[in-house]
């Protein structure tokens, strides 16, 4: 392939796992953080990803978000967008998955588009349109008590179809398990947005294969991979940064399952960890001010500082704060302790959570990075251009061994 590959990811952490994704197929690829103001000065490269916080943010602003994307994306001769969501489908009836596949429609003008959350590696699978989490439909998993976008349906075609007006349809696994002809037929026969189902790699890859020269494409870093794969015409970059080292810190937001759990294993070490609680002190400054306060006081390195909260403390947060202040309190609060703790000398960041690894990368002022080593699979160390700033480990809220906060903050 001659053009490059742009994606536009919907937050932080999922650009990063679909930029591992483009990596791992044998893709250079470059990640911004935000759309790049001007005309950006890089390294050769087969694949952009440009990362968006437009998940959970009102439609229309999505919307243009991403068509500013993507009009920078096709300046730089992309020649196919992959629009990446996240593999638990993450949106409400409002969207943002459906508007935001619409205007990059309006403006691709694809015949059909292609998408499925499978991220079968990351444990989602798509079957019968249904989205599994393991061995768990989507709504009775852990998402329907998200903070942000509570998922309580787990059938695919229905909730795309609530969020757009363009037609949606299934390809199910029998085709798929028929091969690339029959998918190739099954797909060239839809219109409109197309949700496949996909059990493993194998199947993604097979589906990358189909959509190679579409130019719109969507879905999570399963078919990410897939699409990559098909494109990539050279081995995997040798030049890969070496794992970082030096003063490391972990800033949690996430509220998944998966960082509670993480968080759980930090203190069951005796690590130093700082709960931000946003109730007992409503006010940004003065939260990162007494954390940092508690930071200074420390002998021992790799520290936490969170808010991840169970579903009934949440709940409670949220009667009293209500969600968009609470949440507003916090990534306020993280950003000027992301600031503080930088300018104290750390040089490994962890983040954990989409929203809250925006809210440091926004604060710390990074505007693009080179992909490294992965602590966890789609959890690259990512190296900041620019000298002064730390390396960042940016983990979605479900991403990780339990361990994984624990091992990524060792010195
Ligand atoms: N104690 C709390 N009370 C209220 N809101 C909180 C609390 N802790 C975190 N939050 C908010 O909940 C949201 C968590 O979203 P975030 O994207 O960071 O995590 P996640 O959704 O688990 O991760 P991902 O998007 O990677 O799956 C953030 O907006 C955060 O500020
Ligand atoms: O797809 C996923 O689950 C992740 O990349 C993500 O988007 C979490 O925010």
């Amino acid at each position: 392939m001659t053009g490059v590959l742009g994606a536009i990811a919907d937050d932080f952490t999922g650009a990063t796992d679909v930029a591992v994704a483009f990596r791992r197929g044998g893709l250079h690829t470059l990640l911004f953080f935000g759309v790049p103001s001007g005309n950006e000065v890089t390294p050769p490269h087969d694949a952009i990803v440009i990362a968006l916080k437009s998940r959970a943010i009102p439609a229309e602003e999505a919307v243009a978000k991403s068509l500013e994307a993507l009009r920078w994306l096709q300046n730089r001769k992309a020649d196919q967008i992959y629009f990446k969501y996240c593999s638990t489908f993450d949106s409400t009836t409002h969207g943002n998955i459906g508007p935001v596949l619409d205007a990059l429609s309006q403006t691709l003008s694809p015949a059909r588009v292609m998408t499925t959350p499978s991220s079968p590696e990351h444990g989602r699978t798509q079957y019968q349109g249904h989205l599994f989490v393991g061995d768990t439909l989507l709504a009775e998993s852990p998402m329907r008590d998200h903070p942000a976008t509570p998922m309580t349906d787990s059938h695919l075609p229905r909730l795309l179809r609530a969020q757009t007006t363009t037609p949606v349809s299934l390809l199910t696994h029998d085709v798929v398990r028929r091969g690339e002809p029959a998918v190739r037929e099954a797909f060239d026969g839809k219109t409109g947005y197309v949700l496949v189902d996909a059990l493993t790699e194998d199947d993604l890859r097979l589906l990358g294969k189909v959509v190679v020269k579409s130019p719109l494409v969507a879905g999570a870093a399963g078919l990410a991979a897939g699409v990559a794969a098909a494109r990539a015409s050279t081995t995997p970059s040798s030049t890969e940064p070496p794992t970082p080292s030096g003063p490391a810190a972990v800033l949690a937001g996430s509220c998944s399952a998966r960082t509670l759990e993480q968080v759980a294993v930090m203190k069951r070490l005796g690590r130093p960890t700082h709960r931000l609680d946003p109730v007992a002190t409503p006010d940004p400054e003065a939260l990162a001010a007494e954390a940092l306060a508690w930071y200074d006081s420390l002998t021992e390195p790799g520290p936490l500082v969170y808010s991840s909260s169970s579903p009934a403390e949440l709940h409670r947060t949220h009667q009293e704060l209500g969600v968009t202040r609470s949440a507003g309190i916090l990534e306020k609060a993280t950003g000027l302790i992301a600031v503080g703790l930088v300018e104290r000398g750390v040089r490994r960041l962890v983040a954990a959570g989409g929203e809250t690894s925006g809210a440091v990368v926004t604060a710390l002022d990074v505007h693009g990075g080179v992909i490294g080593t992965e602590a966890a699979p789609g959890v690259p160390w990512i190296h900041p251009i620019g000298d002064r700033r730390p390396a960042l480990l940016l983990k979605s809220g479900n991403f990780g061994d339990p361990d994984l906060l624990a091992t990524a903050s060792l010195s």
